[in-house]
Parts: structure tokens; sequence; C-alpha cells
């Protein structure tokens, strides 16, 4: 039973419950439905303070049931990095919730619906969000275009090489504050260089180095160490440690939170500093680029047990505008027949041209080379998934023959896309 909203206030067909966007004094009943909708753990204050300061109201969403917040939603602002390195603004969806008390009666959907029809009148060709659950947000057009990698390494029994300059890099630890402006700069040098990346937007350098103590489970504090050549600060490694003693001896546990470098050797250089830390045994490494050069760099992969997990969700708003804000690697023209659902001003038959210089993609009534949905289309987007896999399970058709391998090669990118942190 889906809640059928006509109006941005309009009630659902209960007749009790209005959508409307959110009013600065109303936040702290809204947050805490989604804090209970997530189990109802509070946050520190200090990650709840940052959540509150990043909330975008104009573009945020409540559904109230008399004065109860019972379903949120928001849209941050975001600029995402495409293939090519063009920064294209996006609608990063985030804290959605729905009171367990209504659960399953279309606010949801309402909410999808109104924010969808809100991105697009953005003008943001793009919407993206990270998924608590993968089940939830295919039906609203969304499709994992990038992976994250994770990984165990055994440190104590996995070597690692690393490239020549390595020995150049010195390292010292730091106090998160004294240098931050200095990790920034690193982190905004590698944003247009990997797709998947997130232009900083205010506030969102507090993210990591958020620090309290709920989270750390019986680890240390997060601690900096950063890189330096000739003076410059060249990358920078947030991690805890938590200790552990086996009656055979140390046995403690390296916990990245964040690794970051503006070239291999300073990557390297904190790599080979986090295996070789004293009195620890393994580094838990939780979301990383599925490429990420350590893993060409160990002498035995398998003891570091790489895992891949979905990791950014994109949704085309704009196939036109989407299409034609990234580049292709290779030169490609062909013609799309899209069906979308959700999103009907999307459907129907679309002409790409382009190449690595730049594309353009407009209606045409041409016949159709590739028959697909908005979903393959979000996959494929970022370079992270490829046509031709999405053709084999059966989700694009191939009308015209060489079509899907000239658009599979043209999508791809050279370096995998990566998201760099959740929101
Ligand atoms: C980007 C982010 O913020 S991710 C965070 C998402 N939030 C959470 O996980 C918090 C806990 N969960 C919730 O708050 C809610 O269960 C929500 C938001 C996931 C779903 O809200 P609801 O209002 O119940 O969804 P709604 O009734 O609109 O459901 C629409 C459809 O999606 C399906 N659906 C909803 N949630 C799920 C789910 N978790 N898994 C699978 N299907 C789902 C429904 O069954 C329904 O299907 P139908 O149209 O075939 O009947």
């Amino acid at each position: 039973m889906a809640a059928n909203f006509a109006t941005p206030s309009g009630p659902d067909r209960t007749g009790r419950t209005v959508l409307r966007t959110l009013e600065q004094d109303e936040w702290d009943n809204w947050y805490d439905n989604l804090i209970r909708a997530f189990g109802g753990v509070p946050e520190a204050p200090e990650e709840r303070a940052l959540w509150r300061d990043i909330t975008q109201f104009d573009r945020s969403i409540g559904v109230w049931d008399g004065a109860s917040c019972v379903g949120t939603t928001s849209a941050f602002r975001f600029r995402l990095t495409v293939p090519g390195g063009a920064s294209v603004p996006v609608a990063g969806v985030t804290m959605v919730s729905v009171a367990g008390t209504h659960r399953r009666r279309g606010l949801l959907t309402s909410m999808m619906r109104r924010q969808l029809d809100d991105v697009r009148a953005w003008g943001e060709p793009l919407a993206v969000l990270t998924a608590s659950e993968p089940a939830i947000y295919g039906r609203f057009g969304y499709a994992a275009g990038t992976f994250s990698l994770g990984a165990e390494i055994d440190t104590a029994r996995v070597g690692l090489s690393v490239p020549p300059g390595t020995d150049d890099v010195s390292l010292r630890y730091a106090d998160h504050a004294d240098v931050l402006d200095a990790c920034e700069a690193v982190y905004a040098r590698l944003v247009p260089e990997r797709p998947g990346m997130l232009a900083r937007e205010p506030h969102w350098e507090r993210l990591g180095v958020l620090d309290p103590e709920s989270e750390r489970g019986g680890a240390s504090p997060l601690q900096c160490v950063v890189a330096e050549r000739g003076g410059e600060v060249t990358g920078y490694a947030r991690y805890r440690v938590r200790p552990g003693w086996e009656p055979s001896g140390h046995n403690g546990t390296v916990l990245l939170s964040e690794l970051a470098g503006a070239d291999q050797a300073t990557e390297a250089a904190l790599w080979r500093f986090l295996f070789g830390l004293d009195l620890t045994a393994t580094v838990v490494v939780r979301s990383r680029p599925v490429d990420d050069a350590w893993q060409h760099q160990v002498t035995d992969i398998r003891r570091c047990q790489p895992r891949l997990r979905d990791s950014l969700y994109v949704r085309v708003v704009d196939v036109g505008a989407a299409l034609e804000a990234r580049t292709y690697q290779a030169p490609v023209d062909v013609v799309f027949d899209v069906e979308d659902a959700f999103c009907p001003w999307n459907t129907g038959r679309w002409r790409l041209s382009g190449d690595a210089k730049g594309a353009t993609c407009a209606r045409t009534t041409d016949p159709a080379d590739l028959a697909l949905t908005e979903r393959e289309l979000g996959a494929a987007y970022l370079g992270g998934v490829g046509l031709a896999s999405l053709a084999a399970a059966g989700r694009v058709r191939e009308l015209r023959q060489g079509a899907l391998a000239e658009a599979a090669v043209a999508f791809g990118s050279a370096v995998a896309p990566w998201l760099p942190h959740g929101f």
C-alpha cells in the first residue's frame, strides 16, 4: 500500500501523516527518529553536533504524524568526481528512516518520490547513496556503482615490497588538529584523480577525525601519522591499535581508518609503517579502492583475506546530462533504449557520442543499439561495473552487434572508482 502525496504537504491515504521540508527547530525530533530506526543507541555529542551542522534543511524531508516525526531523509549537495575528472553536482541521499510503527505503508516510497523530483528540479543529474541494506533502493533506480576493498592482513607472515623512493619519505606522529589543513590539502589533490571521490564540503573535514570513545571498542584513540618529503606533507594515515596478548606473545591489531598518499612512494611508506608496528600481527582494512596498490606489493595475498563490498549506489536522474558530464576512454557512438519506471522522464532512446575529450547525449528516434534500464546505467556510470558483465547477467540487451563491446570499453575507467567515506 503506497502513500500518494499529490503535493509536498499532502496527507497520506490514512489521512494522518504529512510530508514537508524540515524546519530548523524540528531537527532534534527528526534526527531522533533516524537514530531510533538504526537501533536507538545515542551518538556521542560531537558526532550528533557534526550531523546537525551538515544537515541542509532546505534539502531535508520529514514525515509527521501529529507532532511525531515518523519519516526522515535528506540530500547533501555534493560534487562527485566522474570518469575524465569532472566534478559533477550530485545529491547525496542520506538519513533515511521510517518509524517502526509506520513501516511498510509506503512512507519511504513517498519520500523517494518527492526527493527525486526535487533533485531533478535542482538540476543535479545524479543521486548517490550508501545503503544500510542493498535490497531497499533498487526499486527507486539506484544500483551499486562502486565497490570497496576490505582486508585482514596477517602482517606477522605477509611481507611488503615497496617501490623506489619509499625511503625518501619520512614519517612523524602528529596531533590531528595540527596537521588537519595539510591532510586536507593531500585529500584535495586526490579528489580529481579518482571517480567516486567527493570534493570536501564545509565541516566534512571533521568526519575523518571524529573519535568518540564509544566507537573505539577497546582500541586506542585515533592516531595520526603524516608522511613528508622535502618538508611537504605528502600523505597521512589515521588508525587505532587494539593491543592483544596470547600465551605465545603479542597479537595486537591495527585498525586502519584512512590512508592517503599523493604519490606511490608515500602510500608505500605508510603501508610499510602500518605493517611493521611493534606488538601487532594484523592490519584490518575496511574501505579501500579495489585497485589499491598494496595488493601487488605483498608476498601472500591469500593471507590478506581481501573481500569486496558494495559501496556507492548511483541513480541517474537525468540521462542526457549525466552521460554528457563524464568522458569515455574510447570513442563511442551508441543509441540506448532506456526504460525508467520511477523517473519516466528518462524513458526513451538516447544517442551517446563521445570519447576521452567529451560527449554529447541527446534524445533520438534512431534505432536502439542497447536496451537497459536506469539501474544498469547507474551501475556502469563510474566505470566500476562492466556493461558486458551486466549483459551476461541478462540486464543489458545488445540490439546491434558490436555495440556492447564498444560501449563496455568506453564506459570503463583506468582507475577504479571509490567512495572515500560514508555519509
Ligand atoms: C541512504 C540511507 O540513509 S540508508 C538507511 C535506510 N534506513 C534504514 O535502514 C533504517 C531502518 N529501516 C527503515 O527505516 C525502513 O524500514 C525503511 C526506510 C528501510 C523502509 O521504509 P518503509 O516506509 O517501510 O518502506 P515502504 O513502505 O515505502 O516500502 C516500499 C517497498 O520497499 C520494500 N522494502 C522496504 N524496506 C525494505 C527492506 N529493508 N528490504 C527489502 N525491501 C524493503 C517494501 O516491502 C515495499 O515493497 P512493495 O512496494 O513491493 O510492497
